[in-house]
């Protein structure tokens, strides 16, 4: 991406204090953007503050999974030209072990409160003709076991995604889901142990993990406007791993 393609431009970061959220934060804030982060805790928030070095990086603490905090905090924001929808997670575990409350919550942060997100923000990205890109994994709709209650949720905003394309293409607004392969963060480290993450990236089709880099600038490429001959699309960065079964990786295939 060129220099200062985002001067001038406003972006909405979730879970901007780590990982991937942190990367595209300071890619976006390198291309000139002014960049609002959010998370719910606030260290990682001055981290990522201080390692951007710009004023033209705010950060407020916010629990996405409160929805009148957020909605209030969106509109808030006004025009945007962007929203990153990246907060999102899960655990690992088999189907059969997964409590109500556990399903519920990976599908309100994965899917609900990502939702209402893009909902809160409508009227700033309208105003803007801006874009949504929304972390995402690979090929949830063929289904990956041992994350069954967040593969049905990121299905669930691939979905959205193509139907809001649909409708609000009308207002200029484009929206992309984004699902990288593995990348080494320190949330996919806590999430899987080491030796479980090597398997899955030596058996990645490619060889090797996403990077962050790469990661970033596929965000900060969607978010520009590069692809808007297309929207409401899943793209898959994964060097390939969506086309290895997921369960055999994780060891969850039975259950
Ligand atoms: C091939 C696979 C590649 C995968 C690539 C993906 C990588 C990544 O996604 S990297 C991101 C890494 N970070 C995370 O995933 C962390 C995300 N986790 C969270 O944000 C939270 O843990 C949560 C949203 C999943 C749950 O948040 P919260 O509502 O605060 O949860 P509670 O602690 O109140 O628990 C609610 C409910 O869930 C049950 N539960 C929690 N952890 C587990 C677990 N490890 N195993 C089983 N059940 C779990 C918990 O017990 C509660 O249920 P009840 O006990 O019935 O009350
Ligand atoms: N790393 C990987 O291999 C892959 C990651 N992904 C997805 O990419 C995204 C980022 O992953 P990654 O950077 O690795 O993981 P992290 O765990 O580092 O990132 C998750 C971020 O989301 C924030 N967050 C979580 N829950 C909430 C909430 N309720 N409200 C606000 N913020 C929240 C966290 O901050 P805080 O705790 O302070 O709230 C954290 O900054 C996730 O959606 C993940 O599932 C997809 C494919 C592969």
């Amino acid at each position: 991406m060129a220099d200062g393609t985002f001067a001038g431009r406003t972006a909405l970061v979730t879970g901007a204090g780590t990982g991937i959220g942190r990367a595209v934060s300071l890619r976006l804030l390198a291309l000139g953007a002014t960049v609002v982060g959010v998370g719910r805790r606030a260290e990682p928030l001055a981290e990522t503050a201080a390692l951007a070095g710009t004023d033209r990086f705010r950060h407020t603490s916010l629990n996405i999974r409160d929805r009148e905090a957020a909605d209030a905090f969106v509109a808030g924001l006004g025009g945007l030209d962007l929203l990153v929808n990246n907060a999102g997670g899960q655990f690992v575990a088999p189907a059969t072990e997964i409590s109500r409350r556990g399903f519920d919550a990976v599908v309100d942060l994965n899917l609900t409160a990502q939702a209402a997100l893009v909902r809160a923000a409508y009227p700033g990205l309208a105003a803007r003709r801006g874009r949504v890109v929304t972390l995402s994994l690979s090929a949830p709709e063929r289904g990956i076991a041992g994350i069954t209650h967040s593969a049905a949720a990121r299905a669930g905003m691939a979905a959205l995604t193509a139907s809001l394309a649909r409708r609000w293409r009308a207002d200029g607004i484009s929206l992309f889901c984004l699902a990288p392969g593995t990348v080494l963060t320190d949330g996919v480290g806590d999430e899987l142990p080491a030796e479980v993450l090597a398997r899955i990236v030596a058996t990645t089709p490619l060889g090797r993990d996403t990077t962050l880099a790469e990661v970033a600038e596929w965000v900060a490429a969607l978010g520009s406007g590069v692809a808007d001959a297309v929207s409401g699309t899943l793209f898959e960065v994964d060097g390939g791993s969506g086309l290895v079964s997921a369960a055999s990786l994780m060891g969850q295939e039975d259950r």
